[in-house]
């Protein structure tokens, strides 16, 4: 039998729908985390203003997945959020699974991502769904997302170089394809990051009033090796959001690429 590329590796190409090895993801998870975003009616306003400015991919939990209009998903791809926590409780670091790979996949999500806290309270139970949700998603062919912070009562420096090394690794070596942790500061150190790391590492964008330029932003640590961004704050929360993504987007995907330039070169294939 001919070898043929795995389902995962399908998927992952797909995700980075706009350039080869690059991401931009806009998660608009935080409603669980936090409270709305945004007015419930406008929740497809904001994931057209993604799509049209770029995304890759949108991550919502798996509820909010019925009310998207599914037209903005043929230019956009869907990853389902399988881990929860709120402000409220006990201990907002505790994220629990509230979803499987296999429940995704029904809802039509091209990969799933999982939060893990480390140096949490509930770090050692992070990390066994983390690694089943690992195993689940070798048994679909489904990316996962590993979204893996510094952070809880153990974490001092949350952007220490060195200890962002060590998480994005933990992703890797669980069996993530993609990791997904905060920024190191200064932002250049993002290079030792990446080169510690056998896997794609994308950058948080954390609260959209820290009065960084997102572009800015993006472009260091693309130039240090970074291969996207997940940035959810930094849109939903600035005063023109279209702007933001579609800034980022190129700085992401490049200036010279339109925003879905895969469908261009389906359609420039001769008919068979
Ligand atoms: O990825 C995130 C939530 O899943 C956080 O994104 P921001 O920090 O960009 O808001
Ligand atoms: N993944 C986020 C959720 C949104 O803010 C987290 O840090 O809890």
């Amino acid at each position: 039998m001919s070898a043929r590329p795995g389902g995962t590796a399908v998927r992952l190409a797909r995700l980075a729908r706009h350039r080869e090895g690059r991401y931009l993801f806009v998660p608009l998870d935080h409603s669980v985390a936090d409270g709305p975003i945004i007015a419930a009616g406008r929740f497809n306003w904001l994931v057209r203003v993604a799509v049209e400015g770029g995304a890759d991919a949108v991550v919502v939990h798996k509820g909010r997945v019925a009310t998207l209009d599914p037209a903005l998903l043929r230019a956009c791809s869907l990853i389902v959020h399988l881990s929860a926590s709120t402000a409220h409780g006990p201990d907002p670091d505790a994220k629990v699974l509230v979803g499987d790979v296999e429940e995704a996949i029904q809802l039509g999500a091209d990969a799933v991502s999982v939060q893990v806290n480390i140096g949490s309270a509930t770090e050692s139970r992070q990390l066994a769904d983390l690694g089943a949700v690992a195993d689940a998603c070798r048994r679909w062919n489904v990316p996962l997302l590993a979204m893996v912070y510094p952070r809880g009562p153990a974490i001092t420096d949350p952007h220490d170089p060195a200890l962002l090394s060590h998480v994005v690794n933990i992703a890797a070596d669980l069996g993530a394809s993609l990791v997904k942790t905060t920024w190191p500061v200064p932002l250049e150190r993002m290079a030792e990051v990446v080169e510690s790391c056998p896997i794609p590492v994308l950058s948080a964008g954390g609260p959209g009033n820290r009065g960084v330029d997102p572009a800015a932003f993006a472009a260091t640590l693309l130039a240090h090796g970074c291969s996207g961004l997940a940035i959810g704050r930094g849109i939903f929360q600035s005063s023109s959001p279209a702007s933001v993504i579609r800034a980022v987007s190129a700085v992401v995907h490049g200036e010279a690429l339109s925003p879905v330039p895969v469908l261009d070169r389906v359609h420039s294939v001769p008919a068979r």
